[in-house]
């Protein structure tokens, strides 16, 4: 088992030309992780006077710039994260912050170049090529694509061309089992075997969330989307099998809206426009409370997919991504705020191992074969109905490898059931009489070779004289 508080990352956004810097400045110590310094002026910021405090420090693991790119993202996030779920941990990337802030830029990536392609596409990437390599293990892998709008789940990955809103995808519902486990119904798992199938399937996913997206309903504002890797492994002959999941998870935009509106409270007193973030937060400040022994997961459809990434089993990391431009300085040192709560909660990722089923069938009925033929031992009662085809096959199987092992140490053993012996004697038996006529023919054959070369010698011995 690894217990592990939830990683905390930070992006910041470059700035556009027409933005006006926000005051920050980051402070990295390879030891101690990074520290970011969010500076809030006392002037009129947006029509309010700002008297709160001037200064706000955040730790993060690490903090990436605005010059940083992708690959250094995903070297540093995902690829710790993509290693532990191939060796059959769990794992969660989640992005979080404002609308705009570059939650899908860093976990999909940007459309202009190959070199801005995001978390996803480099992971499958990664994983793939892992899998390639290792020849020590059969995987199969699979993947899904979620997004939850307005508390109602959509399955990305549908094949028909025809969707042209989001409510025309199939619909996803919950369910939870006796044992709690939570399962998405209608939520489809497409096999990928390679790369290229994976990224097709991203590519499907990505085109049903554009074309559902209207001017009226931004939904990748407002929606959650969870592109999952679902990965199983098994050593070929073992009964294990290594079951791991990777959410790579888009939050929708975090932004607030000021209950008071004015009079400087703006970053204290604070709602989310988007109520399962909301419901997030309640999940998530409820785990970093100590003693708290509900957790409220059920009251969104994003706490319970993702219930666990938030305090369970898995190794989740978080972005908290920043546009730290001056208007934006507010929001940001929410989303701060919000991961400094996030990195209190603690996981504990276990191993995901289950014994593949039909070999505990087949186990089981060696050990019923075993322990029958043990009570006839003890009992001394013979069973008499006739062996079944099955058990034949198998007892000349067993005889075969017997004949045909040249080690004098090896024996036929096929438990106490007189009616196998019985059939392993008459099949010996068989072969035995084949064996001694094939003898018979043999020395039959040498002995009139003998005769005609002897013939053939006296014919030649003759004609000399
Ligand atoms: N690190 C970056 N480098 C270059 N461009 C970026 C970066 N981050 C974001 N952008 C650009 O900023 C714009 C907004 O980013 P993005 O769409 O990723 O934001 P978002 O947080 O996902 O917003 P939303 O909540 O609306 O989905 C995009 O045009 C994106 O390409």
């Amino acid at each position: 088992m690894v217990k592990q508080t939830i990683q905390i990352y930070a992006r910041v956004k470059p700035l556009t030309r027409r933005q006006q810097a926000g005051i920050y400045s980051l402070d990295e110590d390879e030891k101690s992780g990074s520290s970011l310094e969010i500076i809030v002026p006392r002037d009129l910021a947006d029509g309010f006077v700002n008297n709160k405090r001037e200064s706000y420090r955040f730790k993060f693991q690490r903090i990436f710039d605005q010059e940083a790119k992708q690959n250094i993202v995903f070297e540093t996030i995902a690829k710790p994260v993509a290693e532990c779920v191939l060796a059959g941990y769990n794992g969660t990337i989640f992005a979080y912050g404002q609308t705009g802030s570059g939650k899908t830029f860093t976990i999909t990536g940007g459309a202009e170049r190959y070199s801005d392609r995001g978390i996803i596409p480099r992971t499958l990437s990664y994983v793939y090529q892992q899998l390639q390599k290792d020849g020590s293990k059969v995987y199969t892998s699979h993947v899904s694509y979620l997004e939850i709008y307005n508390e109602c789940g959509y399955d990305l990955l549908d094949p028909r061309h025809d969707a042209s809103r989001l409510e025309d995808l199939p619909k996803v519902t919950i369910m939870e089992d006796t044992d709690q486990n939570i399962h998405l119904n209608n939520l489809s798992l497409q096999q990928a075997t390679n790369e290229e199938e994976a990224l097709n399937l991203l590519f499907l996913g990505d085109t049903n969330r554009m074309i559902a997206e209207t001017p009226m309903n931004q939904a990748s504002t407002r929606s959650h989307c969870i592109f999952t890797i679902h990965i199983s492994s098994k050593e070929p002959g073992s009964a294990t099998i290594r079951r791991s999941k990777l959410h790579l998870v888009d939050l929708a935009g975090s932004e607030r809206v000021a209950k008071t509106g004015v009079g400087g409270q703006l970053l204290t007193e604070a709602k989310y426009i988007n109520l399962s973030l909301h419901y997030l937060e309640q999940v998530i400040i409820a785990l970093s409370e100590k003693h708290r022994s509900h957790i409220p997961y059920r009251n969104s459809m994003m706490t319970s997919v993702l219930r666990d990434s938030l305090g369970g089993n898995c190794m989740t990391t978080m972005i908290a991504t920043l546009s730290l431009d001056k208007r934006n300085v507010d929001e940001s040192i929410s989303t701060c705020r919000f991961a400094q709560r996030v990195a209190l909660i603690k996981n504990e990722a276990v191993l995901n191992e289950e014994i593949d089923p039909r070999l505990i069938i087949a186990r089981l009925k060696k050990e019923i074969q075993e322990l029958r033929d043990e009570l006839v031992m003890v009992t001394g009662e013979q069973r008499t109905e006739e062996l079944l085809q099955e058990e034949l096959l198998q007892l000349d199987e067993l005889i075969k490898r017997f004949l045909e092992d040249t080690d004098p140490e090896n024996t036929l053993d096929v438990g106490a059931d007189m009616r196998k012996i019985k059939y392993c004697f008459n099949h010996l038996k068989v072969y035995s009489v084949h064996i001694q006529g094939s003898e018979r023919e043999e020395k039959k054959k040498l002995r009139d070779l003998l005769q005609q070369r002897d013939n053939e010698i006296n014919i030649l011995y003759f004609l000399l004289v």
